[in-house]
């Protein structure tokens, strides 16, 4: 069975010239280990796409299961666990903690939904020892360069090794070398922790590095 299955799914927004539809019928569905791009123009519902898949916003119609389970369709209060539990997100800006130091930040996905004992003090740190940043644990993120910080950011999203790992321009903040380094790094870790990787970008480059590739075409997704 598919890790994640996406059927039939459709979004759209009220305006007040009627709704806006976004994303039309949008059916794929993919396994661990596999990595998939999602490009279009600016506006053309990216964005949305992405908060679909990681429980965030509804679709309006059909369904998403993430390792068989519908987050939709989940009690309240116990979708919280459940994200935490399925899904890392990695976003343009780095969004870490600024008062935290790097082992810190990348130990709050297990503080915030159990706690953080020594295996998941010693699995951090050896994230983040594979992600080059092994002599910096105590540092705060504003002692870090950009491109070391997106690395902290990506332990982040990968620590409690997620089903599915959501990227909304993980690279758009970075110079070109240092973007190749942070894609490198992503399609690793997730190759290493078997995750679906889903990327949302503009970056022709980033987009090449995924196994497949979609466009967002007047609200439909089309295969590239
Ligand atoms: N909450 C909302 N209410 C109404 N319209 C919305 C809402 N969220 C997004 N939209 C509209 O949906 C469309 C798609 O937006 P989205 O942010 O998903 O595009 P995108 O492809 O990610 O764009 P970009 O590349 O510029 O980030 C846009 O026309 C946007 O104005």
């Amino acid at each position: 069975m598919s890790d994640l299955v996406v059927t039939h799914a459709a979004k759209s927004y009220p305006t007040p010239s009627g709704p806006l539809e976004v994303l039309k019928d949008a059916d794929f569905s993919m396994r661990r280990g596999e990595s998939l791009a999602i490009v279009g123009p600016s506006g053309s519902g990216k964005s949305t796409l992405l908060a679909l898949l990681g429980g965030l916003e509804p679709p309006t119609s059909g369904t998403i299961t993430i390792a068989g389970q519908d987050p939709y369709s989940l009690p309240e209060q116990v979708l919280p666990k459940f994200r935490g539990e399925q899904f890392g997100f990695v976003f343009q800006e780095h969004y870490l903690l600024p008062q935290c130091t790097v082992l810190e930040n990348v130990l709050t996905p297990h503080l915030a939904i159990g706690s953080a004992g020594k295996p998941e003090q010693d699995a951090a740190r050896e994230l983040l020892s594979r992600v080059g940043l092994a002599e910096r644990l105590t540092h705060l993120p504003r002692e870090l360069s950009g491109g070391e910080r997106q690395r902290v950011a990506i332990a982040r999203a990968l620590v409690r090794r997620p089903t599915l790992v959501l990227a909304d321009e993980p690279t758009g903040n970075l110079d070109q070398t240092t973007a190749g380094q942070v894609t490198e790094l992503l399609l690793e870790l997730q190759r290493e922790t078997d995750s679906v990787l889903v990327v949302v970008t503009h970056s022709a480059e980033l987009a090449a590095a995924m196994q497949h590739s979609k466009r967002l075409d007047d609200g439909r997704l089309v295969d590239q």
